[in-house]
């Protein structure tokens, strides 16, 4: 079953109510190709997550960044999962490397977080990725199995899952891991899911790249085969985010 390219673009901790009506009117201008070949999902601070679900062209979807790992309630400056079923957000990003090493959330936590998101019903964005020191000692892959590991021993499907591979050197840092290397690491991933999942959920799953993305660099790394889309952070501020979209066309042609 072909894997429909996905990208994400996640605005992080940034923007002000006009530059979000900026990037929305320059979102709902641009020229992509059709949801067919493409889903595009993007995932304001949680504040503007209402302007633009209302204010965002219907073949787009909204994300949030983070929900609490359980049901709401005491819990001061959390978010629930309910709460964005609640008001139709359909997906959720979970494990960001900003928050399993800013925030010090586990593997346990973030598995804990997914699972606790889709039994609500919601779709996830589930991040992994090793930091430049775990990648010089040459533990990339160890590291990114046991983040998916912790997620798996927690879940029952990964139906409603898109993985992004992103490793930490290369977030806002402008230094994108080269397509080998994206590929090298999606390649194992997928075989980590063979071996330890089934070879339906190997073959379908969608394992995105993410780390310095941009408008430059997004068709060689689309071209690899186990690449299946992006999270973008920095360029989905900006027009180019429309580009990075329409790399999805690389996939279509291939
Ligand atoms: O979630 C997105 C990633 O952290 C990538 O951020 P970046 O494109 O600014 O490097």
């Amino acid at each position: 079953m072909a894997r429909k390219f996905f990208v994400g673009g996640n605005w992080k901790c940034n923007g002000t109510t006009e530059e979000v009506k900026k990037i929305v009117a320059t979102l709902n201008e641009g020229q992509v190709p059709s949801q067919d070949v493409v889903e595009v999902v993007v995932s304001p601070p949680f504040v503007f997550v209402p302007l633009v679900k209302t204010s965002l062209r219907p073949d787009f979807h909204v994300s949030a960044q983070n929900c609490w790992v359980k049901k709401g309630g005491a819990y001061t400056g959390e978010v629930s999962a309910e709460m964005l079923v609640n008001l139709d957000i359909p997906w959720v990003i979970l494990g960001h490397s900003e928050r399993r090493l800013i925030l010090g959330e586990s593997n346990e936590f973030v598995g804990d977080k997914v699972a606790y998101a889709l039994s609500k019903g919601l779709k996830v964005i589930a991040c992994v990725g090793e930091t430049l020191e775990q990648r010089e000692s040459g533990s990339t892959l160890e590291v990114v199995a046991a983040q998916t590991k912790a997620i798996a021993e927690r879940i029952t499907s990964w139906e409603n899952v898109v993985l992004a591979y992103e490793p930490v050197w290369a977030i806002g840092t402008g230094k994108v891991a080269t397509p080998a290397q994206a590929q090298e690491v999606h390649y194992e991933l997928r075989k980590w899911f063979h071996a330890n999942t089934s070879p339906e959920v190997a073959a379908t799953i969608r394992i995105i790249y993410g780390g310095s993305v941009n408008g430059a660099n997004c068709k060689e790394l689309a071209a690899q085969p186990d690449v299946d889309g992006f999270l973008v952070g920095g360029a989905a501020l900006k027009p180019e985010f429309i580009d990075i979209i329409k790399s999805a066309e690389v996939k279509k042609n291939a």
